[in-house]
């Protein structure tokens, strides 16, 4: 869904015949807002799929609706914001880019809109990238080796850049953004508080069953208790704020490598850290290591980065190139919402140090060193740091160690990436035509039925995810077992054995693997 925001007072007159002749499909909606203020509060609650009623008109909406756009909309779709320049906020540009990197938004000023010139080249613009949004592999492959220099859609090197910069100089936050009560926003009840910290200290935490806002919320429980266990003063406003931009920070359009994967591999590596390390503060970092270690993810992989020469693969010389991204990104956000943290201090250098080392842990390229660390380690792995790093390397591979009706659901998914990345070859190989046989979001899997019954099974980018059985899904899609019988014997049973060998405290691990392989191979 592509929307126009009118802000402030501006009216559509300026350009409603430029609009109504030449671009008279371009948007899907006009939302009219009183301020900036309520410009982002309306941006966090659509993005975490909070509803509410606002004046929103369209070819299929009415006015005060309540807005029920896909939280994804704003990747897969475009929005253009024109506002008064107000006090601070003469350009709104560098607010959208920083506090919503994902989102495929750009601003201009109610003049800006009065100069003719200025109008067609953005909507001419805008409506070719409209075309590119709806075309997942499209869309992933502009993400991914794009790199126009005043582009307004998202791009990998764009975010990377703009994450570089903003860490070179120390930024205040906008009272816009300050103004927000972020609790509130999300609509946190003790009901809420309560049953989600229940689904989190469990091993079978379910993050499909989740949504946007509990997910969001789940990430601000787990920060802040660890951070009050390891007698860090947060203050819970900004905790949740560096939360709704690490959200924005991931694509939620993509299968796998989304926020949703990020929080469980969160979950999972609090459950670990709090069996095997002591230090509170270890087991901090280690999380919050995990909650940032895929930020900025394209829901591809290294080797197509590097094979078409994606400008982030040849900007770290085609070394783990989305671990540095990740990275990069992520410390970024750390400084500028947690600047004591990763302070310039020799102690904030070695917190920065332990996330960076976790992250980097989490290439594929470097698993049989991690194999052999815990071979070698002769039972113990006393250095926190070692540690840490296996514990988020555990954790990012630990949907195969779920109960099975929960790891079902991530195997569905990461095979459907797998898919896509099949794709993002093909249309790559063919040099990116847009007519290579891939269609829209609900049309590009080579196999039409597939995306119909990913629909059915609720999967994909959808907010909700509908639980469905493993048996479901096997019947629905017959090749999901070979994929995690071959990623199982492959990488994950040898891992977790002798991760479970050094520790013995969670051999649930490679009980689970093993007894979910048994499923798989009986499907296959
Ligand atoms: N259930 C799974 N089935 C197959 N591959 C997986 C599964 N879980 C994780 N992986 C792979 O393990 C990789 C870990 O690093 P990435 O998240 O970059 O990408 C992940 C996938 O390529």
């Amino acid at each position: 869904m592509s929307s126009l925001f009118l802000v402030g007072g501006v009216t559509l007159d300026p350009f409603q015949d430029v609009i109504d002749t030449r671009f008279p499909n371009l948007f899907d909606r006009v939302v009219v807002l009183d301020d900036i203020e309520q410009l982002l509060l309306h941006l966090y609650r659509e993005r975490v799929g909070v509803k509410y009623t606002t004046s929103v008109s369209g070819p299929d909406t009415t006015n005060n609706t309540t807005n029920t756009i896909k939280p994804s909309s704003f990747e897969t779709g475009v929005a253009l914001i024109v506002h008064r320049p107000t006090g601070p906020y003469k350009d709104l540009n560098p607010i959208l880019q920083r506090f919503f990197p994902c989102f495929n938004a750009i601003a201009l000023t109610e003049s800006q809109v009065r100069d003719d010139s200025i109008v067609m080249s953005m909507l001419t613009n805008l409506q070719r990238f409209v075309h590119i949004c709806r075309n997942r592999i499209a869309r992933m492959s502009y993400w991914m080796y794009e790199e126009e220099p005043f582009g307004s859609l998202y791009m990998m090197i764009r975010h990377l850049r703009f994450a570089q910069q903003l860490n070179q100089q120390a930024t205040t936050i906008p009272r816009a953004i300050r103004s927000i009560d972020f609790a509130s926003l999300l609509g946190v009840t003790p009901e809420m508080e309560s049953r989600l910290w229940n689904s989190l200290d469990t091993w079978s935490f379910q993050a499909h069953s989740l949504q946007t806002k509990e997910l969001v919320y789940c990430g601000f429980l787990l920060l802040r208790h660890c951070a009050v266990s390891g007698k860090l003063s947060v203050q819970n406003n900004k905790l949740l704020l560096l939360l709704f931009t690490l959200e924005s920070s991931y694509h939620q359009a993509n299968r796998f490598h989304n926020f949703r994967h990020a929080v469980d591999v969160m979950q999972a590596a609090w459950q670990l850290a709090k069996r095997l390390l002591t230090d509170p503060l270890q087991i901090l970092l280690v999380t919050l290591a995990a909650l940032g270690h895929d930020v900025g993810h394209p829901g591809a992989n290294n080797q197509l980065l590097c094979k078409y020469n994606s400008p982030v693969a040849l900007h770290y010389n085609q070394r783990s190139v989305l671990e540095n991204l990740h990275t990069d990104i992520f410390t970024s956000l750390l400084s500028d919402y947690w600047p004591q943290l990763i302070s310039r201090t020799s102690q904030g250098r070695q917190h920065m140090e332990l996330i960076s080392e976790a992250i980097m842990a989490t290439d594929m390229a470097f698993h049989g060193d991690y194999v052999r660390q815990l071979q070698e380690s002769e039972q113990t792995v006393d250095d926190p740091r070692s540690l840490s790093s296996l514990i988020l390397k555990a954790a990012d591979i630990s949907n195969v160690t779920r109960p099975l009706i929960i790891s079902a659901q991530w195997a569905a998914l990461i095979t459907f990436e797998f898919d896509d990345c099949a794709l993002i070859d093909r249309y790559q190989a063919s040099g990116g035509k847009h007519d290579s046989g891939v269609g829209g979001d609900r049309r590009n899997s080579l196999d039409k039925s597939k995306n119909s019954l990913e629909l059915e099974h609720g999967i994909g980018f959808s907010d909700e995810f509908q639980c469905t059985s493993p048996e479901q899904l096997t019947d629905s899609f017959p090749t999901i077992p070979a994929g995690q019988i071959f990623f199982i014997d492959t990488f994950a049973e040898q891992f977790f054995a002798e991760f479970c060998k050094a520790f013995p405290k969670v051999s649930f691990l490679v009980e689970n693997v093993r007894s979910n392989r048994e499923f798989w191979v009986s499907r296959s």
